[in-house]
């Protein structure tokens, strides 16, 4: 039986920041355990905006303070683990938003790719684009069957998937496959997901698949955390480095295009088409 403590993510400034906005995460730990369970519930698809990656964030940093064991990142919204970035992020918007934006996207992916924790992801829905980088970021990927769909499709909406999406990908199901997936915008199945090793287990329900996350904890915790955490650190950290390096470069590269005319009328298409599907 879990004994849930509600984190109190709303402190000090952040509380008079957001105080008014609904609340787009749930944040449950188990008292036995420390392991921190973070639900995104931004409807109607978890897109993530600014609003949702800055929770994402201040919850990485009280993780890091209270030295969480563990950290289980999955969705309140029935069939939707995340939609990626808000596309209204990039839509008619403006350099100085936009900046803001994708440096919140940056810093917020930087903490949890490097938490000091063990984190996995239980995806519970579909799952594209930055959603997948999401899962990817994560140390453990469990994903229900059959109906989800995982990967980058970036290039369908005529936008490249950043370098350091693409790297994350390279370093979980090497250099060839990720380039075939992010070259045609692939959405994998979740079987198919598993078959190239896109994500390490899968459950045919949420008692299944939550059994399998106590399990992968159960093996993990079993070992000192500071060697589990260096070893992670050197697993990653040539990306790292890279991102460290490219971070502000990055940044101008996406504003030039975002902002440039043909991928406005880009996004507009496709917001158009994901609005008209039947
Ligand atoms: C140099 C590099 C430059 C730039 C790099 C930029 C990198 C970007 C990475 C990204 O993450 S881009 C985002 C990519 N995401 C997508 O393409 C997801 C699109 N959405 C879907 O495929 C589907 O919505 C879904 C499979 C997630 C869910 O399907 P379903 O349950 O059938 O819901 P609806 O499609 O009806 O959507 C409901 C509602 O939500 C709106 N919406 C969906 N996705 C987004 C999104 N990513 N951002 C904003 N809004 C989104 C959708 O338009 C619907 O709105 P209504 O007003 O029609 O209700």
């Amino acid at each position: 039986m879990y004994h849930l403590k509600k984190f109190n993510v709303t402190s000090g400034k952040y509380r008079k920041l957001f105080s008014s906005v609904a609340k787009v995460i749930d944040v449950s730990t188990d008292d036995k355990t420390n392991i921190t369970r973070v639900y995104l519930q931004r409807p109607p698809v978890n897109s993530l905006n600014s609003h949702l990656l800055t929770e994402i964030s201040y919850i990485m940093d009280d993780l890091e303070k209270t030295k969480c064991k563990g950290l289980v990142l999955t969705s309140n919204i029935v069939n939707i683990f995340s939609a990626g970035l808000d596309l209204t992020e990039f839509y008619k918007t403006d350099i100085q938003k936009l900046s803001n934006f994708w440096t919140t996207l940056q810093n917020t992916w930087l903490k949890l790719y490097t938490a000091t924790f063990p984190t996995v992801a239980l995806i519970n829905g579909h799952s594209p684009a930055a959603g997948c980088l999401l899962a990817l970021s994560c140390d453990y990927r469990i994903m229900l069957s059959p109906h989800y769909t995982i990967g980058f499709n970036e290039a369908k909406i005529g936008i490249p998937a950043p370098f350091w999406f693409i790297e994350v990908m390279q370093s979980i199901i090497g250099s060839r496959k990720t380039e075939l997936s992010v070259l045609t915008g692939q959405m994998y199945k979740t079987d198919e997901a598993l078959a190239i090793g896109l994500i390490d287990e899968t459950a045919i329900n949420l008692t299944e698949a939550e059994s399998k996350v106590n399990s992968f904890f159960k093996n993990i915790i079993a070992f000192p955390g500071k060697s589990r955490s260096l070893m992670k650190k050197d697993c990653r950290d040539h990306i790292v480095q890279k991102f460290l390096l490219k971070k502000d470069e990055e940044r101008e590269l996406v504003i030039e295009f975002i902002m440039n005319p043909k991928t406005q009328k880009n996004i507009e298409l496709y917001f158009k088409a994901l609005q008209n599907k039947v």
